[in-house]
């Protein structure tokens, strides 16, 4: 339970102010995050990490000499935006370039590519590295689907020790992948954990039972054992750890491995050294040479009771780096040749802020300024919608994914709703008053949503334009753009339970029903019906991407809540077209 919190959607931004006032001798607070205190050195790569908040110490905890440069820092559970990391990595960039490094989410995935093709405009190099090590999340044939758990720890240190070592961006993913290759994690919980503001948990394991197979967003295990005692805890999590060795370690015997046990939020130390004492001793029997456990939270899921275990396989270099010593707020050891200087760099890192005060609108005409007018009224219908069902969404999201669906909707449509009522008191075209909405959207609300609204709303500005007033035809072509775009994006099609099952015969029927000539009310109409019996169609689907993917059979009889949310929106937006008719 989060009890001590202000207004639960400013949580992230104020947690985040509090620590950097708290370690302001080691981080600097830019936009998007927080940056070393000291300047990366010239000619060294940047390591920015990244990730949702609720995790501390990830991310913002691992900022500082020896691990990251960066961190871009989202909301709750939910990925930074594109713009946030871009404008990190540029306050931490020391012209070598910037290895962008996140677990593997489909939020951060699109959020941190988005970042990297950005970044490339501005003329930084960087290259992305999703961190994979969870071996419950995808079977071993499919690991590239694994997401990040506790092993962010020693692959964004692998990599980031060897870019202070001074290798180049190339050598430096090429470490962090090898570091990633070798390490996995696996981990157990009691208990869900609770959203601040929420009154009930993500998901809850009965009385003397635990999760087996847990994430680190309150997503249920993918089992569930009777409640083990601390022994066979540890017996559970080295045995399955034992049982799939990554490529190239035939046997653990004689191996040297890091050490990480986890706690998730609310076990106690004292129970971690419980269990680790077995973990050590049975790692020992296996002839594993542990080289600098950690035990203690390191990456967390806010008051999750729960612990993982991490192993990364070492090489002789790997373990030079594992060893390496680090200074940051929340992980320090061994030290550097040259003590005090927080940060590394004797200059402070410069901040980078997009200026977009004085930014000339474009012109629009007087058509498409009284159609700005009829957008202002749909995303005021969209943000009220999500309002009225922002508790809704988030309880059919924690069904089988992270539970924060209603509030990343709630942030980016409230962004979107103030930005384009800034555009239209400028006079801006609706073509124009969708573009800063879909900014908006993707900047505040961060998460997969975010950036898939952010390509919808893009989809449709740039369809309706400046210029012409909106015909039924245009808008359907808009839809029709804004459904190709979220495919490309975000790589789903129809059938994997996403908002794409809805958005394709969303846009299909309304593109067919403007081709007959209907006017766009009516079209509409049908093509919400539409979106709605699609909707309600994806309860019977297995997901098979996303975040409720590895919970498959869970999610079975609950529809998605991406196509849910979509099919609510379309509904309300049908309202506004009837009382503008
Ligand atoms: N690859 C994808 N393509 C399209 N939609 C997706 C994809 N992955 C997830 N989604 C949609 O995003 C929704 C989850 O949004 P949200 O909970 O806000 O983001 P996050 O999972 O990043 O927390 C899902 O319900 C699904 O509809
Ligand atoms: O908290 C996280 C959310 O990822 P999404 O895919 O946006 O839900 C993640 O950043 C943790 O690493």
């Amino acid at each position: 339970m989060t009890r001590l919190f202000n207004d639960p959607a400013v949580f992230a931004d104020e947690a985040l102010e509090g620590f950097a006032a708290a370690h302001r001798d080691r981080v600097r607070p830019v936009t998007g995050g927080v940056v070393r205190a000291g300047a990366t050195p010239a000619g060294q790569v940047a390591v920015v990490i990244g990730g949702g908040s609720g995790h501390y110490p990830a991310f913002s905890g691992l900022v500082g000499r020896g691990l990251a440069h960066g961190a871009a820092v989202g909301n709750v559970f939910a990925s930074p935006s594109a713009g946030r990391i871009r404008s990190v990595a540029r306050a931490a960039h020391g012209g070598a370039g910037v290895l962008l490094m996140y677990g593997n989410y489909a939020g951060d995935v699109l959020h941190f590519g988005q970042a990297a093709e950005r970044l490339a405009a501005d003329g930084i190099e960087s290259r992305t590295f999703a961190v994979t090590d969870d071996i419950s999340s995808a079977a071993p044939g499919e690991s590239a689907k694994r997401r990040g758990i506790a092993g962010d720890l020693p692959v964004f240190k692998a990599a980031a020790a060897a870019a202070e070592q001074g290798l180049a961006l190339d050598e430096v993913l090429a470490v962090a992948e090898r570091a990633n290759a070798r390490t996995r994690s696996f981990g157990i919980a009691f208990s869900g954990c609770t959203l601040p503001g929420a009154d009930h948990p993500l998901f809850t394991v009965p009385e003397a039972r635990m999760a087996v197979g847990l994430g680190i967003h309150g997503e249920p295990g993918i089992g569930e054992e009777a409640l083990p005692t601390a022994d066979e805890a540890a017996r559970l999590l080295v045995t399955t750890l034992l049982g799939e060795l990554p490529e190239g370690i035939g046997r653990p015997e004689g191996q040297r491995a890091a050490v990480i046990l986890n706690g998730l939020g609310s076990v106690k130390y004292e129970e971690l050294f419980v269990v680790y004492r077995k973990v050590a001793e049975l790692l020992g029997e296996a002839g594993v040479d542990i080289v600098e456990p950690e035990v203690g939270e390191l990456v967390t899921s806010f008051d999750m009771a729960g612990v993982s275990l991490t192993l990364t396989w070492l090489d002789d270099d790997l373990e030079r780096l594992w060893r390496a010593p680090a200074d940051t707020p929340a992980y320090r050891k061994g030290s550097f040749a040259a003590p005090g200087a927080p940060g590394v760099g004797n200059v402070p890192a410069a901040e980078y802020t997009e200026h977009t005060e004085g930014i000339v609108l474009p012109e629009a005409s007087e058509d498409s300024r009284r159609a700005a007018a009829t957008v202002l009224t749909v995303l005021h219908t969209v943000a009220g919608t999500i309002d009225t069902h922002a508790e809704e969404l988030g309880r059919i999201d924690a069904v089988a994914g992270d539970g924060d669906h209603g509030i990343g909707m709630q942030r980016g449509s409230t962004a979107a709703r103030r930005a384009a009522v800034d555009a239209h008191a400028q006079g801006a075209g609706a073509g124009t008053v969708l573009a800063r909405a879909a900014d908006a959207w993707a900047d505040e609300a961060g998460g997969t949503s975010g950036a898939l609204w952010g390509t919808i709303l893009r989809a449709l500005g740039t369809a309706l334009g400046d210029q012409d007033a909106p015909t039924a035809p245009r808008v359907a072509d808009g839809v029709a753009q804004a459904s190709a775009g979220v495919r490309r994006l975000g790589g789903a099609e129809v059938g994997d339970k996403t908002m794409v099952d809805v958005l394709v015969p969303f846009a299909d029927t309304l593109t067919a029903a403007t081709a007959t000539g209907s006017p766009l009310t009516a079209a509409w109409d049908r093509a919400a019906t539409a979106a709605e019996t699609a909707a309600a169609a994806t309860a019977g689907l297995l997901p098979r991407r996303g975040r409720a993917r590895p919970h498959a059979e869970k999610s079975l009889g609950t529809p998605d809540a991406g196509a849910h949310s979509l099919a609510l929106i379309a509904r309300a937006v049908h309202g506004v077209l009837l009382d503008h008719h």
